[in-house]
C-alpha cells in the first residue's frame, strides 16, 4: 500500500454564512487545489450577497484554543489569515504562529466588506503591522487596504511600488498589491515585491458585479500552492489563473454581488488535458 504525502493549510478567518467569502471560500479553494484544509474561526458574520447584516467576534480564548488543537496534533504547511476583527485576536494569532513556527504565512489584511461593513477595528491596524507582518511570507492588500496600512495615497504604479516597499519594511518577506479595484477597464494587474524586485501578474478584467470573495479566494490559492512546496512566483501565477477562472465562469447566486466559482479552475485544467475537448 502506498501513502501519499498530504499537504495541509490552515485558514484563520471569519465565517460568511452566504458561503462566498471568509472561511467558506478559503476551504473551497484548498480543496480544489488538493490541499487538506483546516480552520480557526475568528468571527461569525451573518452575510449574503447583499452585504453583512451582523458580526459576532469570537473570544481570544476560543481562537487560541482552536489554534492549539491544530498545533498540538496536526500541524500545517501553510497558514492564511483573513478577517481578524480586533487587536486582541491579532495578538493571539501572532503568538500561536510564533509558538508553533508555522511556515508560509499568507496575510490577507481584510478590512471592509464590499457593502461597507467593517471587518477590522481601526485600532487593530497597528497590531496587524507590528505583530503579523514580521511573520508574513506574503501580505496581499487591495489598494484601499494598502493605503490604510501605509498612510499613502495610491494613484500611480510608482505609488504602489512605494507602498509595497513600506510594507516590506515591517518585516513581510513579500507584498502583493492587488489591482481588482483599479479603474483600468482592460486588465486587473497585481504587483508583487519580494524585497528585491517587482513582478506584475496581469489578468483580463471581467466586467461583472459577482466578485464577492475574490481576495479570500486569491490569498487561499497562494497559501495552498505554498503548502505544496511551490515558490512564491509560481504560487501567485497559479492563484492568478484560479481567480481568473473563478471570476470568468460566473455563478448567479443571490441578488447582490455573487461569489467566485470554485469549480472553474479544475474544469479548465481537465479541458486542457483533453486537448480542448469540452466535457459536460
Ligand atoms: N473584475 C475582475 N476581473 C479580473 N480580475 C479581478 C477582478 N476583480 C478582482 N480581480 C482579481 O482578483 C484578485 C483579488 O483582488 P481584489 O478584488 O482587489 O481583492 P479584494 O477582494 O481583497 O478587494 C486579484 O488578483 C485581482 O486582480
Ligand atoms: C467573513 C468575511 N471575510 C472576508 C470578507 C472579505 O472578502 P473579500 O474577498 O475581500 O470580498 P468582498 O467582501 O470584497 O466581497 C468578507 N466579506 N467576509
Amino acid at each position: 500500500m502506498t501513502t501519499n504525502r498530504v499537504y495541509k493549510a490552515l485558514t484563520i478567518a471569519g465565517s460568511d454564512s452566504g458561503g462566498g467569502a471568509g472561511i467558506q471560500a478559503d476551504l473551497k479553494t484548498f480543496q480544489e487545489l488538493g490541499v487538506f484544509g483546516m480552520s480557526a474561526l475568528t468571527a461569525i458574520t451573518a452575510q449574503n450577497t447583499l452585504g453583512v447584516q451582523a458580526v459576532y467576534p469570537m473570544s481570544t480564548e476560543a481562537v487560541a484554543e482552536q489554534l492549539r488543537s491544530i498545533g498540538e496534533d496536526i500541524g500545517t504547511d501553510a497558514v492564511k489569515t483573513g478577517m481578524l476583527f480586533n487587536a486582541e485576536i491579532i495578538e493571539a494569532v501572532a503568538a500561536q504562529i510564533r509558538y508553533y513556527r508555522w511556515p508560509n504565512v499568507v496575510i490577507d489584511p481584510v478590512m471592509i466588506a464590499k457593502g461597507g461593513a467593517s471587518l477590522l477595528q481601526q485600532e487593530a491596524v497597528q497590531a496587524l503591522l507590528t505583530e503579523l507582518l514580521p511573520l508574513a511570507a506574503v501580505i496581499t492588500p487591495n489598494i484601499l487596504e494598502a493605503e490604510v496600512l501605509t498612510g499613502l495615497t495610491i494613484r500611480s504604479f510608482e505609488d504602489k511600488q512605494e507602498a509595497a516597499r513600506k510594507l516590506a519594511a515591517y518585516g513581510a518577506k513579500a507584498v502583493i498589491i492587488k489591482g481588482g479595484h483599479e479603474a483600468d477597464p482592460v486588465e486587473a494587474v497585481d504587483l508583487l515585491y519580494d524585497g528585491i524586485s517587482f513582478d506584475t501578474f496581469i489578468g483580463t478584467r471581467i466586467k461583472t458585479k459577482n466578485t464577492h470573495g475574490t481576495g479570500c479566494t486569491y490569498s487561499s490559492a497562494i497559501a495552498a500552492e505554498l503548502a505544496k512546496g511551490s515558490r512564491l512566483l509560481e504560487a501567485v501565477q497559479t492563484a492568478k489563473q484560479y481567480i481568473q477562472a473563478a471570476i470568468e465562469e460566473q455563478l448567479e447566486i443571490g441578488h447582490g454581488h455573487g461569489p467566485t466559482n470554485h469549480w472553474a479552475y479544475q474544469r479548465r485544467l481537465r479541458h486542457q488535458e483533453q486537448g480542448g475537448v469540452r466535457t459536460v
